[in-house]
């Protein structure tokens, strides 16, 4: 029988940290690798941290903090919001009803719309690195083999049994990422629209996984997110995924034989070894604290235009 969730003492403890206004967000964010600055732009901030928190864990990667920020983002009165600064990743030993956990919390505090950031692997050449992906829909070869979030009793007996994924991603949300780059006047290569691929790490993809991915139709990949889209997805939430491209994968068309490089030896020929790139967080870390900034203004630009959008409210 699984622990019963503690949203009851979660919600309690909230309330008695925030302030009437702040009470009831409209907009989640989710802070990716190195993003947690977005929480910068906000106004009469409350930060309350995940240990006050019944049922949080820690996050335990660099680059996350642990801690749930309230505020008042965009121009005017300005938006109630509620960002994760830290998520949780299923590779550090989390479950998944505890990764997923504060994404529930949101949607019971009246979240209606998310905003997801993560920082990803570019599978594709046409994606560099500092591109920022609007997602249109993912490829998780965990959800269909035996890893997927929802695996176990519903979490509510509202919560539908079979969860269709065909529409996860909001257009009228991923519209308003374009519109949000055209109002800051961004080059049009600032922003990419492309297929998230979820796998659980902890270790980065070898060359003929990235293969693998890239011929499945993926653009980038990444060890978060999908969870936390599924749930999303299931307390019925519209979301949209922006993922900053850290670092491409390795997929060389070729891969260098070390027969042939022997033989050349032996027959006394020169060899030149190719150097190859070995990705690192430090560089996903490096490339997230370069482009805060435009993340930062993109997702205060889009909060801004969502009460705009009546299918959004
Ligand atoms: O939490 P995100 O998805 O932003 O972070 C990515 C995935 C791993 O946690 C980490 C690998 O460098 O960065
Ligand atoms: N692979 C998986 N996850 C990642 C990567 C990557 O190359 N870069 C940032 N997160």
């Amino acid at each position: 029988m699984a622990t019963p969730l503690p949203f009851v003492q979660t919600l309690e403890a909230l309330t008695s940290f925030l302030p009437e206004k702040l009470k009831k967000p409209r907009i989640g964010i989710v802070c990716g690798s190195g993003l947690s600055g977005l929480v910068e732009s906000f106004r009469e901030v409350v930060i309350v941290p995940y240990d006050k928190l019944p049922g949080f864990a820690k996050s335990t990667v660099p680059g996350h903090k642990s801690a749930l920020a309230f505020g008042l983002l965009g121009a005017g009165e300005g938006v109630p919001v509620v960002a994760m600064l830290g998520r949780f990743h299923p590779y550090e030993g989390h479950t998944f009803p505890t990764v997923v956990y504060p994404i529930r919390v949101m949607a019971k505090l009246g979240v209606k719309n998310l905003i997801i950031t993560n920082a990803s692997g570019s599978l594709n050449p046409a994606i560099p690195v500092g591109t920022i992906v609007v997602i249109q829909d993912h490829l998780a070869l965990p959800n269909l083999t035996g890893m997927n979030p929802l695996l176990g009793p519903p979490t509510s007996p509202n919560h539908p049994r079979f969860l269709p994924l065909s529409d996860a991603y909001s257009p009228s949300l991923r519209r308003l990422a374009f519109l949000a780059a055209h109002r800051l006047s961004l080059s049009r290569n600032a922003l990419a629209e492309g297929i998230y691929a979820w796998v659980s790490g902890p270790t980065y993809e070898t060359p003929a996984e990235g293969r693998l991915l890239r011929k499945g139709g993926a653009d980038v990949v990444g060890m978060s997110t999908v969870p936390e889209v599924v749930a999303a997805r299931e307390e019925g939430l519209n979301v949209m995924v922006m993922s900053l491209v850290t670092n491409f994968v390795v997929i060389p068309d070729t891969y260098r034989s070390i027969r042939e490089e022997v033989e050349a030896e032996l027959a006394g020929k020169p060899v030149e070894l190719p150097v190859a790139h070995v990705v690192s967080h430090d560089e996903v870390l490096e490339v997230g604290r370069e482009k805060a900034g435009v993340m930062k203004k993109l997702v205060e630009s889009i909060v801004e235009l969502i009460p705009t959008v009546p299918e959004l409210h």
